[in-house]
């Protein structure tokens, strides 16, 4: 079911361009959306949460106009900012809480009831009691997820959840949205290609502020089919073989060195072209190296 429809969004800082004309349509389910540095996710989450304003351009959500029925919208919203800021003398059982009142999740028993079960799934119900001063990097990513759950909602934005949390925790994450994202829209921004390389159906890649392209995992692994190539060269090589392509990888062979290039071409003498994978595709689009 379409459920989210961005056309021709631009949003400038000043004279900067941030996001150019942006179209973008998501179904409910996992949206994984990737991209360097500097491309304009946080900006696009951020627009997408109602708190920064657009220029130009029009999204619907669930059939609500951003713009117009921003209220409507916020009903429906869970939302993690990238940059997570939490009133750290609370323990993280009365930060839940809050959000909870703050949410209109008004009754105590149903506060509790959604409190504690989300102590339980992000993996905090034993230092629930602690105050978030004491939480590591990690523990306070996962009390930033659990608060953009409470009160079920349909329409949820992650921006880069899985940052700082150890691989278990993130195995766990993966497992906790692919259940969520049954029957809602979850938009998860991120740099980790493992995040959306399993559970994402839905994708999309940005670069200095547009979208380059939206599809499947495997229709963007397929942008890089006929230019991964494989090749061992001495270890003397190095140097040059770096400033020269795009490396994937390299890894060390007795005195050789295998690297997984991006090239258009074959790259040197003995290259082997390879299957491409999600990084590949990836990596492929942000160098411009892609197949025709
Ligand atoms: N408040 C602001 N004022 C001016 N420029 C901004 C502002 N916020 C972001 N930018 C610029 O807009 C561009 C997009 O930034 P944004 O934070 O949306 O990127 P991003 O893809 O989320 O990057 P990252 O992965 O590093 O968080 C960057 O060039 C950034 O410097």
């Amino acid at each position: 079911m379409l459920t989210l429809k961005i056309e021709g969004l631009q949003k400038n800082y000043r004279k900067f361009q941030a996001l150019k004309n942006i179209n973008l349509q998501m179904e409910t389910g996992l949206f994984g959306l990737l991209g360097p540095n500097g491309a304009g996710k946080s900006t696009l989450m951020k627009i997408l949460s109602t708190i920064l304003p657009f220029q130009d351009g029009k999204v619907s959500i669930y059939g609500f106009d951003l713009e117009k029925e921003g209220d409507q919208v916020r009903q429906l919203l869970g939302y993690l900012p990238q940059h997570f800021h939490v009133p750290t003398q609370l323990t993280g059982r009365e930060f839940l809480h809050y959000v909870a009142s703050m949410k209109g999740v008004t009754t105590q028993q149903e506060r509790n009831e959604q409190v504690e079960m989300l102590l339980e799934e992000v993996n905090l119900a034993q230092q629930a009691n602690k105050k978030i001063k004491g939480y590591s990097g990690g523990m306070k990513r996962r009390l930033g997820i659990a608060q953009a759950l409470i009160g079920n909602p349909r329409f949820i934005i992650l921006d880069e959840p899985t940052a700082g949390l150890d691989p278990s925790e993130r195995i766990r994450f993966r497992n906790l949205i692919e259940k969520l994202s049954k029957d809602r829209l979850i938009i998860l921004s991120t740099h980790i290609i493992s995040d959306i390389e399993f559970s994402c159906e839905q994708t999309a890649v940005m670069h200095h502020g547009e979208v380059l392209f939206q599809g499947s995992t495997e229709a963007l692994a397929k942008k890089a089919i006929n230019v991964v190539w494989e090749v061992s060269v001495p270890y003397s090589e190095f140097d040059q073989i770096e400033k020269e392509y795009v490396i994937i990888s390299s890894r060390k062979e007795r005195d050789n060195v295998v690297f997984r290039i991006i090239s258009n071409a074959s790259p040197y003498q003995g290259a082997l072209p390879v299957q491409p994978t999600i990084e590949d595709g990836y990596m492929a689009l942000i160098n411009g190296v892609t197949t025709a």
